[in-house]
């Protein structure tokens, strides 16, 4: 099993996405758990640029790796001026580490025009800057920037970059598609090229302009190279990196060949979840392999088919890359759906086909209203419960009023006043909120606090509100979906009227209910 080296720029070029800006702090955690998973090499970040990244150099100074090596990042020399008075260079060497990953360029357009000097010039800031930190005992990885468009270009000169990196004495050679337009077949016969002329092993860098650089990045180990670059979730400067997410299960489960361990690879998706959350970026469902969507099937075809055998319609275990299969119930549901969803749900229902089909029929009404249960597994449970499992409502309004009063030069005042009956008690209260929905919330927990103590770790985490049918304008009807947590769990709820309070409490009611059900409080009755 041929070795792939896995090189994780997260740190470096994913913080060059849009929107995304990691604390020193948050660079050593990620580098730690990148550490742990068995990637090879961590690109700490470019520590001529900003005092974050030194610090995060000085940080993980302290910090024993078990398996990869941090490096720091930089350009070659600037042109006219030594490798030792270089503050680019010189800040490479003061990060402490013994792995440099410098960037040169391969495009003669790119040396006329952005560099501004001559060909020859750069070969030699090529070969100095390498042979510099060589020669403090460092391992240098030549990026060649721009390379597949200056072959293109110009395939003597940009060949003639790489043997100057490889005189300065690099350790490995790094093709990079920084614009990110190649073309998999194109770029793999780039590489065959190199690889019959540069005798040091060869990496990709890829950038997914096209969206191609997954597909380009396997194109180019099948062509020959042993070390890839990537980040995590393909964060990256414009539209981002090769998603090393899915460039690693591709190139070990469907290549045959050894990057992280095993055991790390089912850690995968945890690893995506924790630094989507590091990032402060919403985890992208859609995502390959470990998005929550990757394994989630929806069409009756599908799920009927899954039943008899889950290889019809994934091409992987989901749990080889720690993810999970989930069965989604919906007006495209066929009865499998539900099948499956009473297993999952554990509901040993005695129901006849005849009653499912019912159920079928009405959980499709109920989404051409407006309702949609993808996202609200708590309201659904409840569904199923109502209609089949003797379920006992844990409380029952009885009214329900809320004023609201805007008055000149002063905050909108927003209060919430209910009468529910818990068991054979009727409770009435009053809460004030920051708004309507938020006193009524306010108004429910008051009154169910002393009757379902537990309420008090659930906390709302989300609330969506969706016009459903704009042309009618503020007399459309909208659908209302939250999202609740108790630290352990979370569960969404939904709720759908033409009027948004009501639709928030039928989502509120569910919330607390489902709750509720899950801490032991909601029960069924005697049958
Ligand atoms: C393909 C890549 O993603 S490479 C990584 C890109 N990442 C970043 O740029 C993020 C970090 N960058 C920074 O913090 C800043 O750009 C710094 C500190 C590196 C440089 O800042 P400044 O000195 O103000 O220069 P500025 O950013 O305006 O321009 C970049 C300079 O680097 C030079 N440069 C670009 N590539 C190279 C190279 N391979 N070798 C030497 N110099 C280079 C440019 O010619 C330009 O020089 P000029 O100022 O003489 O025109
Ligand atoms: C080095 C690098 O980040 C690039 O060429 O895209």
């Amino acid at each position: 099993m041929a070795v792939v080296e896995i090189y994780d720029t997260t740190l470096r070029d994913g913080s060059q996405g849009e929107g995304i800006s990691f604390s020193a702090g948050d660079k050593v955690k990620i580098a730690l758990k990148l550490d742990q998973l068995g990637f090879h090499y961590i690109e700490g970040g470019w520590p001529g640029s900003n005092p974050k990244d030194m610090d995060f150099f000085r940080r993980i100074g302290s910090h024993r790796l078990q398996n990869a090596r941090v490096t720091a990042f930089g350009s070659t020399r600037r042109p006219g001026v030594p490798v030792e008075t270089d503050v680019n260079i010189q800040s490479i060497v003061s990060a402490g580490v013994s792995v440099a990953t410098l960037f040169g360029k391969s495009w003669d357009f790119h040396v006329l025009g952005a560099l501004g000097t001559t060909l020859e010039e750069n070969l030699a800031m090529i070969q100095e800057s390498v042979a510099y930190l060589k020669g403090r005992g460092m391992m240098v990885i030549y990026d060649a920037e721009h390379f597949f468009d200056g072959f293109k270009a110009n395939p003597e000169y940009a060949l003639a970059t790489l043997q100057a990196a490889v005189r300065g004495g690099a350790d490995r050679v790094v093709l990079c598609d920084t614009n990110g337009g190649s073309l998999p077949g194109e770029l793999a016969a780039v590489v065959r090229r190199v690889a019959g002329e540069v005798r040091v092993p060869l990496g990709i860098h890829c950038h997914n302009d096209g969206e191609l650089a997954v597909a380009n990045t396997l194109a180019a180990v099948e062509a020959g190279v042993t070390h890839v670059q990537g980040t995590i979730n393909g964060y990256g400067e414009r539209c981002g990196n090769a998603n090393l997410c899915s460039v690693i299960p591709n190139l070990a489960l469907k290549c045959g060949h050894a990057t992280i361990p095993r055991e790390s690879l089912a850690q995968l998706t945890e690893l995506s979840r924790y630094v989507s959350e590091l990032a402060n970026m919403h985890p992208a469902n859609h995502q390959p392999f470990v998005g929550a969507s990757a394994f989630a099937h929806k069409g009756g075809v599908h799920v009927s088919a899954i039943l008899k055998d889950a290889r019809t319609y994934e091409h992987i275990d989901p749990a080889l890359v720690g993810n999970r299969r989930r069965v989604l119930v919906s007006e495209l549901s066929g009865l499998s759906n539900l099948l499956y969803k009473y297993q999952e749900l554990n509901l040993d229902l005695d129901t006849s086909k005849e009653e499912n089909r019912r159920l079928l029929e009405e959980i499709k009404e109920l989404e051409h209203q407006g309702y949609q249960f993808e996202g609200a597994e708590g309201s659904f449970e409840l569904l199923l419960r109502r209609a089949y499992d003797h379920y006992r409502e844990p409380f029952k309004l009885e009214s329900l009023r809320i004023i609201i009063e805007l008055k000149e030069n002063s905050p909108v005042y927003s209060e919430a006043i209910i009468k529910l009956t818990v068991g054979d008690q009727v409770v009435h209260t009053a809460a004030e909120g920051n708004g309507p929905v938020n006193a009524l919330d306010n108004a429910l927990r008051k009154a169910l606090e002393g009757f379902y103590p537990e309420i008090r770790r659930m906390q709302l985490t989300d609330y969506k509100v969706r016009v459903l049918d704009e042309k009618d304008g503020t007399g459309a009807v909208v659908r209302v979906l939250i999202e609740t947590g108790d630290g352990e769990r979370s569960w969404g709820t939904v709720g759908v009227s033409p009027n948004i309070i009501e639709a928030s409490w039928q989502a509120l009611v569910d919330s607390i209910a489902y709750g509720l059900l899950k801490n032991g409080g909601g029960s069924k009755e005697r049958p």
